[in-house]
């Protein structure tokens, strides 16, 4: 595969309410749109949509990485020539399209290999991750096979996907749950925390009883409680049936979230803590700090290093979701084939954000219908 041409827009999402959650208000949302070439003509697509306050780089260096990304690949003396998947044998486990051994930083099969430092895989996560699902369109395209194929040989052929939903007062809440389950989501996600808790408890209430026993509830406090505020609110809230609460307290209070998860109302998520190398390195190794993971590619610096990472907690007992951070389509499509992809498919994919956008395309094959995606079984990402 030779590269013979790359291109860089700029995309903005506007929101069509601004989304509140306790570490800042969403009313906009700015990255870039990364086109590769191959010498067929067959165009490859990736997403960059820097989150700063999550951890990944600023708009600007992000555009700066994509630049010098992508000039390399264009300067590339060489084709790239991406080894052959080996397909593994019967009776170990589940299929992978992409191996272990090949998930390696080092041994990425893309030319990205470079600049994983101490930490992080990148400074440049979310430019990393643009230009790596570009490449990673482009390789399933001329493969013949969807990218979740690529990614897992026992992909499964659809996803769940949880329902957002943004209101702020009982009321809307309660209304924004019957709608979405009406629609056919059978889980619903709740912003809480940065607030006085009665809120948070009339605002859980309203939404339990609006939708009944069978659906499944998660919270996100996105780090705001303290230990303290977090064990009192867990206890109050873990009433209301909570399927899951991601990221509690702070993201590097790892010692706070073992503490938590010894009597917990419901199971523990980390979110923002997986931002931290370090924090994460330690929730790998210490089983009973969180149960779960909850996977950002735009965070983790790509599709292959965070189906790493959620190959690595399987091994550990751990489960994973995926979710997006607020991205366009294109990033959201990349994220689907990859919850696809992984180990478990047992929590829902946070995946379901397009109508929270004024410019979202109509139609596409991304946008959940009854709370789930099917995937397409068209070669590469399936986004045109
Ligand atoms: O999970 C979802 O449904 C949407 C993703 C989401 O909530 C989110 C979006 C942007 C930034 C952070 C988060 C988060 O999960 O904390
Ligand atoms: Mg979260």
């Amino acid at each position: 595969m030779r590269i013979t041409k790359t291109a860089l827009q700029t995309l903005r999402l506007e929101m069509v309410h601004p989304l509140k959650t306790a570490r800042g208000t969403y009313g906009a949302r700015e990255g870039f749109v990364v086109c590769v070439e191959d010498e067929e003509g067959r165009v490859g697509q990736g997403e960059a949509m820097p989150l700063e306050e999550f951890g990944t780089e600023s708009p600007d260096d992000c555009e700066r990485a994509l630049k010098e990304f992508l000039d390399h690949l264009e300067r590339l003396p060489s084709p790239i020539t991406p080894r052959p998947i080996t397909p593994r044998p019967p009776g170990e486990g589940r299929g992978e399209g992409i191996s272990d051994a090949r998930l390696d930083p080092r041994q990425l099969p893309l030319p990205l290999g470079e600049g994983w430092g101490e930490g992080l895989p990148t400074r440049t996560p979310a430019a990393r991750h643009g230009v790596e699902q570009a490449l990673l369109d482009l390789q399933a395209q001329r493969r013949n096979i969807p990218l979740s194929q690529l990614l897992s040989s026992e992909s499964r052929s659809e996803i769940h996907v949880n329902a957002l939903l943004g209101g702020q007062s009982p009321e809307a809440l309660a209304e924004e749950a019957r709608r979405a389950v009406a629609e056919g989501y059978e889980t619903l996600k709740l912003k809480v925390a940065g607030r006085p808790l009665s809120e948070d408890v009339a605002r859980l209430s309203a939404v339990r009883e609006a939708v009944g026993r069978t659906i499944r509830l998660r919270v996100d406090a996105n780090g705001a409680w303290t230990e303290e505020e977090a064990r009192a609110a867990l206890e109050t809230l873990g009433r209301y049936e909570l399927e899951l609460c991601e990221q509690p307290v702070a993201p590097e209070n790892h010692e706070a979230l073992s503490r938590l998860s010894k009597h917990p109302p419901c199971p523990l998520a980390a979110d923002e803590s997986l931002a931290l190398p370090h924090v994460t390195q330690h929730i790998l190794n210490h089983a009973g700090t969180v149960g779960i993971l909850v996977l950002k590619p735009m965070v983790l610096g790509g599709l292959l290093p965070t189906l790493a990472l959620a190959r690595e907690a399987a091994r550990r007992g751990l489960d994973a979701y995926v979710t997006s951070s607020l991205d366009g389509v294109i990033a959201r499509a990349g994220a689907a084939h990859l919850a696809a992809a992984l180990p478990s498919g047992r929590y829902a994919s946070g995946l379901g954000v397009g109508h929270l956008f004024k410019n979202e395309p109509g139609s596409h094959p991304f946008r959940p219908v009854r709370g789930r995606i099917q995937l397409p079984r068209t070669p590469g990402l399936g986004v045109n």
